[in-house]
């Protein structure tokens, strides 16, 4: 029988297996950041263990970084000693790091891709749940915890039992202003935040294999979020183009020997996926998040649900504690929903074409009064790379801050933080209550909507600032 691409990678990482126990992995990328590592070496120097393979494993600081005066010492102490202690492990074991400051330094999961690390058919790990964003390349992806990455530093190997396998085919066409993010938003509104659990789930069709490697990380990033064990795509001409001269990719022979192999990772057309989805592309639209988890999304067109329109007793609770804490009414339409602040950034869409795409709808307009925007490039790279495309220019010209790289507001773990009450459109992965901050209230939304919404003050697309264009209409108190 024909085998999926996940359990061909699986298959090609088994370092032993026996029957009644979990099959022990090959790990050929370890990245680390300072917030899941700190017990893990500690571990290491208890049992005096050295790391396995430093080759394999490579380090950055996001999650406590500021993204302002990054040149002076860090305020918070938390964070402090967490990024000291970072160093600190890393000087000692010999792990390569990207500190703050770093050229090479960013989000974990925008960095492994944009230095060629992450590679087709590979194993890659992180103490992280968003490392599911690697499987853009064909790669299988994991998060794991704090004990685990300590197993991984001491052995470069993990054992992990062997997960179902979703596919999740994607027909027909995205239209126009509908993006990876709000076709990820749709797919976790229709299978739930645990419609993916205990699967590693394969994204196909005509649909994905249109799309960009950094608009497939998008939707791998958020396959956790359907709680899914990791997400993938089959490599592709897309992916090698986007490889090929990376610092690590193979070169020469090697890359044609790797090429040959990773067009091998493909799903057999006699393949068997425990579980299937259909979606069809063409019947999208801009789709926001009016509740507490990801799941709680809509059409932005729609109006916040009734509570009272579940069946499921479990979800009804959920959509009345969820409009209680967001403070909406149901019935109220989205677009009207006006917001305070609008975070374009993190390892969901904060690389550069989310940046693009922002910057080309807020070329020539001005963010409406009162709010807050705040763009946060994924790495440092991505810093550079809008810089030398004058992206910061129109950032700061549309009066939003153009801060330095790191997860920023995409979980108050650093000062980027709303305030109790404040609400965000924000293109980050989780509206969970108080990941922005204490009592903040946090509409996910991709990078284009995130730009109409500064604009305009309100949940908004990106056609609905073309209307305002053309009936030289400007938002309440625009400036
Ligand atoms: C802090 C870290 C462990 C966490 C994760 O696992 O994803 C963070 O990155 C997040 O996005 O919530
Ligand atoms: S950007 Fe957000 S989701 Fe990504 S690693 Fe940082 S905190 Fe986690």
């Amino acid at each position: 029988m024909g085998r999926t691409l996940a359990e061909k990678v699986w298959d090609d990482h088994v370092v032993r297996r026996a029957e009644g126990e979990p099959d022990l992995l090959f790990i050929d990328l370890h990245l680390l950041h300072e917030v899941t590592s700190p017990q893990a070496f500690d571990g290491l120097r208890k049992d005096g263990r050295p790391v396995r393979r430093l080759d394999l494993t490579i380090a950055t600081e996001d999650h406590n970084t500021p993204t302002l005066d990054i040149d002076k010492p860090i305020a918070d102490p938390v964070s402090r000693v967490q990024l000291e202690t970072l160093r600190k492990n890393c000087a000692e074991f010999g792990v390569r790091l990207h500190s703050l400051g770093d050229v090479e330094q960013g989000v974990v999961h925008v960095v492994g891709p944009q230095l060629g690390l992450t590679q087709p058919g590979t194993t890659v790990v992180c103490g992280d749940s968003h490392t599911s964003t690697h499987g853009a390349f064909g790669a299988l992806a994991f998060g794991i915890g704090t004990s685990q990455v300590e197993h991984v530093l001491a052995t470069q190997t993990l054992p992990l039992a062997r997960p179902r396998t979703m596919a999740i085919t994607v027909e027909g066409e995205l239209p126009a202003d509908v993006t990876a993010k709000d076709l990820i938003l749709a797919v976790i509104a229709k299978i739930g935040t645990g419609g993916g659990q205990g699967y590693i789930l394969e994204y196909r069709g005509p649909a994905i294999e249109k799309l960009s490697m950094e608009a497939r990380m998008t939707i791998c990033n958020m396959s956790i979020e359907a709680g899914a064990r990791a997400g993938m795509i089959a490599p592709d001409d897309i992916t090698f183009d986007y490889l090929k001269g990376r610092d690590h990719a193979p070169a020469g022979e090697e890359w044609d020997a790797a090429v040959a192999y990773w067009r091998t990772l493909r799903t057999d057309d006699d393949a068997v996926f425990d579980a299937e989805v259909l979606v069809d592309a063409s019947a999208l639209a801009p789709f926001v998040t009016w509740g507490t988890n990801p799941g709680q999304g809509a059409p932005l067109s729609a109006r916040v649900p009734d509570p009272a329109s579940y069946e499921d007793a479990s979800e009804r609770n959920a959509a009345e504690k969820a409009l209680e804490y967001m403070g909406l009414t149901a019935g109220q339409p989205l677009r009207d929903i006006k917001v305070d602040t609008v975070f374009v950034g993190s390892c969901t869409n904060g690389r550069i074409e989310d940046l693009r795409s922002a910057a080309s709808l807020l070329d020539g307009r001005k963010v409406a009064d009162g709010v807050r925007m705040l763009i946060v490039p994924g790495s440092v790279r991505v810093a550079l790379q809008a810089v030398s495309e004058g992206l910061d220019k129109v950032f700061t010209a549309a009066g939003a801050e153009w801060r330095h790289a790191g997860c920023s507001m995409c979980l108050g773990m650093n000062p980027d933080q709303l305030a109790p009450g404040e609400r965000s459109a924000s293109t980050s992965n989780r509206n969970f209550e108080g990941r922005q901050g204490k009592g903040g209230r946090t509409h996910l939304v991709s990078p284009q909507v995130a730009a109409a919404t500064a604009v305009l003050g309100h949940l908004a697309s990106p056609a609905d600032l073309s209307d305002a264009d053309a009936t030289g209409r400007t938002p309440a108190g625009a400036r």
